[in-house]
């Protein structure tokens, strides 16, 4: 019987019963029931094997269509291996023997260089990435492999806490960094990057995984072509989707339809990348395992929840892209409300892929379409502060000078269920603003006959406790408390019970990206965007959108570097809340 070893270095699972159902989180000592499915080595991504008491018992099919849930597993216990399946595939329980290749499509770019390749890198430095790895840039720009190599190795950088043979590993790194250029609309183009990819998958097993980073006007053709012309055809294929997934309903729902000609939706890898941050990630162990916590997540305690995003600078460089969506679309419609539905859905049954965002389906569906009136734009204009001018928005040369594009936006949110019913929550989103931010602002209700009311004096909003799940910086999870000053009289003060993760904890947080690529590797989907998801939100941003562009209503004016348009503060006024990043100590 063969030696399992599931090499988990890259993340440790949770170590007791089943509570960690990733099937690679799984060994088979800790997990309770005697089934499981487990994949055999984290590096043999598409083998999976049926275990009994810890014995191989029985190969299963890839793993590609599904993750195996625990019903699959007892459907195919009693099922004898596919004998043709193993021979083909030439399965070694003992060996590794797929590769996994990784092609970057828009590799020249902006988000490639900044984020992809690096976090790329991180995981080859980690050990995560499997054995047989290739990565492939796919552009239109001419580039040599050595050109390429060498754009790449400009931006690459070792984590903080592990610098030991870094120019050793990103050599090493650079060595399996290769450039195909091509058109994206070209099956030719793509068959030859086949050919190349067949070369150094060596007649393994092939894993194919398609990193969409370019302009989304030609997601179609590329996926188009890459599936035709590049599919694996003994492993998987999977393709990974950068937003903007459409800008309203009816076209979101117009790229999905495109999109499934040529895939299915479990080779579809939505990104989200906000879902791949260390403290969205962390939303549901705080809510779910503290039992301090979830007892108080509903309309009965909580009176506002604020999802607050700023950034310190404009639009620089991306102007040409912004103006087509504006902010509501850039941040609001995605990275916030797939916060909001993390923090808002009830229990999942699982923390299985398919059980959560079943949650986050319903409870985006049980939100009320925006109001107008429940939403405040905003637009950063020029502003001089000691001696150096910051542009407006307009002053890009790629925005229209009379582009009435949000670079701000409030909004003002409510979820018509049980549990929320009346409980605003209330999004801020802003370029060009004081601060670079993004956080979760849990606001409780006042102690109902609070003996202590008089010490605070007149404003009673002083006195109620605040969670803040600040995501970036310093990441950080604090709560805003009531205790006495001490000494003799009876002071009442505001003190925050604080974890602030760079005290806590030594190792640099990982980037989303890292995250989110290696759970596309994986297959894991839990933090990628299901179409119905997709849908729910367009459905509750589109009449807004379109409202906001058919009146075109004006933006508030705000300078470059303030704290935004007022109206966002008469908005939260009208809820009968305040903007908990105001304050003066927040
Ligand atoms: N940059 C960022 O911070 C973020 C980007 N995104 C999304 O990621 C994707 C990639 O973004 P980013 O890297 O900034 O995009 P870029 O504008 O840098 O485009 C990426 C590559 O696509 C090719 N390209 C650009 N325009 C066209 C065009 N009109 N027709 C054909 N090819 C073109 C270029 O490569 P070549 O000419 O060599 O073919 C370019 O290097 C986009 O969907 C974007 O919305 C999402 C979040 C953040
Ligand atoms: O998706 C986007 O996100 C970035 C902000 O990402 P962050 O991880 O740096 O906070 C934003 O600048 C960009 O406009 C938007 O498209």
């Amino acid at each position: 019987m063969p030696t399992l070893s599931s090499s988990t270095h890259c993340r440790s699972y949770c170590s007791s019963s089943n509570y960690g159902h990733h099937p690679t989180a799984l060994s088979p000592k800790r997990f309770v029931p005697s089934k499981v499915f487990l994949q055999l080595n984290r590096k043999s991504w598409s083998n999976v094997v049926c275990m009994q008491d810890g014995a191989l018992s029985a190969i299963v099919a890839p793993i590609e269509s599904k993750s195996p849930s625990k019903k699959m597993t007892e459907e195919v216990l009693s099922v004898a291996p596919p004998e043709e399946w193993t021979e083909t595939a030439g399965f070694d329980v003992n060996k590794d023997d797929s590769t996994v290749s990784i092609t970057v499509v828009g590799a020249s770019g902006d988000l490639a260089k900044k984020k992809i390749f690096p976090a790329l890198f991180a995981l080859f430095y980690e050990g995560c990435l499997p054995e047989h790895f290739t990565i492939f840039g796919y552009a239109r720009s001419k580039m040599t492999d050595a050109e390429l190599r060498n754009m790449v190795s400009r931006t690459l950088t070792c984590r903080i806490d592990q610098r030991e043979n870094c120019s050793e590993k990103m050599d090493q790194f650079l060595n399996r960094c290769f450039y195909h250029s091509g058109q994206y609309d070209s099956q030719d183009n793509f068959a030859e990057l086949d050919k190349k990819l067949k070369e150094h998958e060596g007649g393994r097993v092939s894993n194919r995984l398609f990193y969409l980073s370019i302009p989304p006007n030609i997601f179609v053709d590329a996926v188009k072509c890459a599936s035709l012309s590049s599919s694996s055809t003994n492993g998987w294929t999977r393709v990974i989707v950068e937003k903007p997934f459409g800008r309203d309903s009816e076209s979101s729902a117009a790229l999905t339809k495109s999109l499934k000609q040529y895939l299915g939706e479990d080779q579809i890898f939505r990104i989200d990348h906000y879902l791949g941050k260390e403290l969205v990630e962390n939303l549901s162990v705080l809510r779910f395992s503290n039992l301090i916590f979830e007892p108080l997540w509903n309309r009965q305690y909580i009176r506002s929840v604020q999802l607050i995003f700023s950034e310190d600078f404009g639009t620089e460089g991306r102007g040409g892209y912004f103006d087509n969506y504006g902010i509501i679309r850039d941040i609001m419609q995605n990275h916030l409300l797939q916060i909001l539905a993390l923090f808002a859905m009830e229990t999942p049954v699982s923390l299985d892929a398919e059980d959560i965002r079943n949650e986050k389906v319903k409870v985006l569906r049980s939100m009320r379409p925006i109001q107008l009136d429940d939403v405040v734009i905003g637009q950063y204009k020029s502003h001089t502060r000691a001696g150096v001018l910051y542009p407006g928005y307009t002053d890009d040369k790629t925005v229209p000078q009379n582009s009435l594009t949000p670079t701000f936006a409030a909004a003002a949110l409510f979820i018509d269920n049980s549990r929320w019913d009346g409980v605003p929550f209330l999004m801020k989103a802003g370029k060009a603003l004081h601060n670079k931010r993004a956080e979760i602002r849990v606001q409780f209700r006042h102690v109902p006959g609070n003996l202590y009311n008089r010490c605070f004096g007149t404003d009673l909003d002083q006195a109620t406790n605040e969670l803040v799940i600040r995501v970036q910086p310093d990441e950080a999870i604090y709560l805003k408390i009531n205790n006495k000053v001490p000494g003799l009289g009876m002071r009442l003060d505001r003190s925050n019970l604080n974890l602030l993760y760079a005290a806590r904890y030594s190792k640099e947080i990982p980037d989303a990206y890292e995250r989110l690529l290696l759970d596309a590797i994986e297959g894991e989907r839990r933090l990628f965007i299901r179409s119905d998801e997709l849908d729910a939100a367009w459905s509750l941003f589109t009449p807004v959108l379109k409202e906001l562009e058919e009146k075109k209503i004006i933006p508030e004016y705000y300078p470059y570097g303030s704290r935004g348009p007022v109206g966002a503060h008469y908005l939260a006024a009208r809820y009968k809340v305040r903007w908990g990043d105001l304050g003066l100590e927040q």
